[in-house]
């Protein structure tokens, strides 16, 4: 589904790591671990093809998107690839309706996004008014409100980066469900994080390690039981 073989990033004449091999099946979720700075979310970046890498190749679903057509990639990368942002990249001052209306593709009608966006909402337990600018909601909400556009556009792979920095047990165990009922319908998920409530649903950990005195980072892969 998503594979990236022996890529490379430097930025500024450092290199952040090499050599990366990663591959993630359907119902697979697997964990990106590393110390602050050590490039978990450039990987992130440059497997959602958000930045490009310097060496090797990330195919989705075979298809080399490095190489391929600029509306091929633009395409496939809409309809597979879903973020998580650490920083929610949300519009603050768009009201909730306007940032989930992001997440439908073609002609939906308004009255049904609203009834599709109101359903999700309400599963994360964030009842707030859809004409809320997002500006007045606490970090914990909106980090739910950048899961719950994920959930609306259904993407084949969510790349989620620290997705429950801000979000309590309850809602952190909300969040694990809905990652679980993705991977049950055959989606596969990449996260970056090092919160034991995620970790311990992931099947493998990539560790980003150093390796040598100039700083090199290779991937360490641990299959978890
Ligand atoms: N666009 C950029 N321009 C310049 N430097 C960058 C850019 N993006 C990332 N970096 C640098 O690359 C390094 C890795 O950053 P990155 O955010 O990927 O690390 P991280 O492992 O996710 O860190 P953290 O755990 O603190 O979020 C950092 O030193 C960062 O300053």
């Amino acid at each position: 589904m998503l594979e990236a073989e022996s890529i490379s990033k430097t930025i500024n004449e450092r290199e952040l790591w090499s050599s990366v091999n990663l591959a993630v099946g359907p119902g697979e979720i697997f964990d990106l671990v590393g110390q602050s700075g050590s490039g978990k979310t450039t990987l992130l970046n440059c497997l959602g093809g958000l930045a490009p890498v310097d060496d090797g190749e990330i195919r989705i679903d075979g298809v080399h998107i490095g190489k391929s057509p600029r509306t091929v990639r633009r395409r496939l990368l809409r309809s597979h690839i879903g973020f998580l942002f650490q920083s929610y990249a949300l519009i603050d001052s768009w009201t909730i309706e306007q940032n989930l209306s992001l997440a439908f593709r073609g002609r939906t009608r308004r009255s049904e996004r609203r009834r599709r966006a109101r359903e999700v909402l309400d599963r994360l337990n964030l009842h707030a008014e859809l004409e809320t600018p997002v500006y007045l909601l606490s970090g914990g909400e909106q980090q739910r409100v950048a899961l719950a556009r994920v959930m609306l556009k259904q993407p084949k792979i969510i790349l989620a980066d620290e997705p429950t920095s801000a979000l309590d047990d309850h809602h952190c165990e909300l969040l694990l469900e809905v990652l679980r009922e993705h991977c049950a319908g055959g989606g596969a998920v990449v996260v970056a994080t090092h919160d034991p409530r995620l970790m311990d649903v992931c099947d493998a950990l990539y560790r980003l390690t150093e390796i040598s005195l100039e700083h090199r980072r290779a991937v360490t892969v641990w299959h978890m039981d």
